[in-house]
């Protein structure tokens, strides 16, 4: 493989924009944006906490690095950079020869097998799925947010692993005069639920996680169009039907209600998603901070008792079940 050449230009936060669109106009082959003080004592964080704005809206100092197929390009680019009036503040920090990669695979590489219960995994299409997996959903990373590496997406989905275990053993340990009559709505043995709610569904993850776990009839819905059309897509992909579109597909009760949004959506949307719980059905909840917990649990007091179910890497899984 041919070696591409980099130019890295030092830049004020106010110039990042300016000397990207100039760099691009140049016929870069891609730009990208760094803070050219990582790793130092000067380093500051440009994230704020999920739902909040960020503290501020770029680095002190950036360093803008574009590739040009050879050297003469770069040190062209960098020439026409610095003779414009507005490059007072800009300096070359490098200009140096990278080896091209094979870009494919190396993000594929980033994308392992994401392992939900010892049986059941998460598996990008281009991996084997690991020899212990008994239940394994296919999925790439995509436009839309659940690839199952977040621990909110991980905790959603081991709740509803285990919960279907669960449901599956009791009845298949049960009489089969009780198997269909249960209160909580599970409808027999090979049923864990038969209707099921992904509200804010994303990639569908958490719907075709439940249809892998025998529920039936599920509703992903999503504001996203993106999402709807991941969703479909990697439903499709999995053999599972999942009925996919806006929320306003949701209609009427569920045994399983299952939000992983934010805590602020999730407060405004309390006593739609409690009224879509069915009597005996549960409710889980999730993008939720762990500091976050009591003030969930007071939005939805009306309807449901929240309790937190689980925790993974300060993010906890919010849970109430109707009375039947
Ligand atoms: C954190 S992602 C979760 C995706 C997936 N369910 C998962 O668990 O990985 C939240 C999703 O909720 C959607 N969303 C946000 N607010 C929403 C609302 N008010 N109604 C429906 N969906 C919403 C977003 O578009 C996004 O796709």
């Amino acid at each position: 493989m041919s070696n591409l050449f980099e130019l890295a230009l030092v830049c004020r936060e106010a110039d990042v924009e300016i000397v990207s669109d100039a760099l691009m106009e140049i016929d870069a082959l891609a730009v990208s944006v760094e803070d050219a003080d990582a790793d130092t004592e000067a380093e500051r964080a440009l994230f704020g906490e999920p739902g909040m704005p960020a503290p501020k809206a770029g680095w002190e100092r950036s360093v803008v690095k574009a590739l040009f197929p050879a050297e003469p390009e770069a040190t062209e680019a960098a020439t026409l950079i610095l003779a414009q009036d507005w490059a007072a503040d800009v300096h070359v920090q490098a200009i140096q020869a990278v080896p091209e990669q094979d870009w494919v695979r190396l993000t594929q590489s980033q994308f392992a097998p994401v392992e939900i219960t010892p049986a059941f995994w998460i598996v990008p299409s281009w991996h084997e799925a690991p020899p212990q997996a008994r239940c394994v959903m296919r999925l790439d990373p995509g436009l839309a947010f659940g690839t199952g590496t977040h621990p909110t997406t991980r905790m959603c989905l081991r709740w509803i692993a285990t919960h279907a275990e669960a449901a599956k053993s009791r009845s298949q340990g049960a009489s089969p005069t009780s198997a269909g009559g249960s209160s909580n709505g599970h409808g027999g043995s090979n049923v864990s639920w038969p209707r099921v709610l992904d509200y804010g569904c994303g990639s569908g993850i958490l719907g075709i996680g439940a249809a892998l776990h025998d529920a039936k009839s599920i509703d992903a819905v999503d504001i996203d169009p993106a999402a709807i059309t991941s969703s479909r897509d990697n439903a499709a992909a999995n053999g599972v039907t999942l009925n996919v579109g806006l929320p306003e597909l949701a209609r009427g009760e569920y045994p399983l209600v299952i939000a992983n949004i934010l805590a602020s959506p999730l407060k405004l949307l309390a006593p739609l998603l409690c009224a879509h719980v069915a009597p005996g059905g549960h409710l889980i909840l999730a993008g939720i901070l762990q500091r976050q917990a009591d003030e969930l649990k007071a939005a939805y007091a009306p309807w449901l008792t929240l309790d937190v179910s689980d925790l993974e890497d300060g993010w906890i899984l919010m849970t109430a079940q109707r009375p039947a």
